[in-house]
């Protein structure tokens, strides 16, 4: 999906929803642990339950990769699934010298290989550009890439100063990252938890997209994210995963999510306006 398509996408459901797909096995309703395939039957139900108030879908690919084989298979038949008319994210943290990022990419880009067709993949930039290059030679394929994450380590790296400690390690991210590929085909990760830098963010990446997780179980703000990150293309992609997979634990956890994905979009509604 395209810069156009996925601003029309926010503009037509008055959302920036994404509905994180971490699928975990201990955590679902007990009465489809009897299916065949209970991931891909828990994510079916979630996907319909919430595709009304959601833009996008991102499955983190380690809760498929840990389940081997089987878990390969329902990350397949969840992607599937996802109606076409919505943005895919394989969360996948992908990154490695130039001929591994090659693989990496086409794993998730390029249907004929694994049978994946991902619209987007988040990739570590920390091996640099030409670790992240190769997942660019998709056109119409999205690279987002990891700039400054909602988890405490994040103060790490990604805060200390660089450049002749003229600025933070994130920015020079943000700000390399723009000589690689335009706004058409790169995003920035940014966790809901650094709301107070996201109005300096938007600044140092004006047309950019950002995914931002951390709205919800990790206790980010809505309101912050949007009042400091919307632009007039939208410009931004939320992420809610377990505050909406697991709303119930009982048989009501399909209705469950749509009214934790329903109450996020018409608040998103509010901010679009
Ligand atoms: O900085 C980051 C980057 C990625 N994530 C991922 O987003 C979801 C958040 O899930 P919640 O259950 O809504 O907390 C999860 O897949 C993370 O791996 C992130 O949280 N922060």
């Amino acid at each position: 999906m395209n810069y156009q398509a996925l601003s029309a996408l926010i503009k037509s459901k008055k959302s920036y929803l994404c509905v994180g797909l971490d699928t975990d096995l201990t955590k679902l309703p007990k009465h489809l642990l009897d299916d065949p395939d209970p991931v891909f039957a828990f994510n079916k139900a979630i996907i319909d339950a919430t595709v009304e108030y959601a833009v996008a879908y991102k499955p983190n690919i380690a809760f498929y990769e840990a389940q081997g084989p089987r878990g390969w298979e329902s990350l397949q038949k969840t992607l599937d699934y996802i109606p076409d008319d919505c943005f895919t994210i394989a969360d996948a943290k992908r990154g490695d010298i130039g001929n591994t990022s090659d693989l990496y990419a086409r794993a998730f880009f390029d249907k004929s290989a694994a049978g994946l067709d991902f619209d987007a993949v988040t990739v570590s930039p920390y091996m640099g550009h030409d670790s992240v290059l190769p997942f660019l030679n998709y056109p119409g394929k999205w690279v987002i890439l990891l700039a400054l994450t909602s988890n405490a380590g994040s103060a790490d790296f990604q805060r200390q100063l660089v450049d002749n400690e003229t600025q933070e390690l994130y920015e020079t991210v943000i700000e390399k990252a723009q000589s690689w590929a335009t706004h058409e085909q790169l995003m920035f990760v940014v966790g809901a938890t650094q709301a107070e830098q996201i109005a300096h963010i938007r600044e140092l990446a004006p047309h950019h997209f950002l995914l931002v997780p951390g709205v919800g179980a990790q206790g980010g703000s809505l309101e912050q994210v949007s009042k400091n990150g919307l632009t007039p293309d939208g410009g931004l992609l939320v992420n809610t995963s377990r505050s909406i997979l697991y709303a119930s634990s009982g048989p009501d956890f399909a209705q469950a999510a749509a009214a934790e994905a329903k109450a996020i979009q018409q608040e998103m509604a509010g901010y679009l306006k």
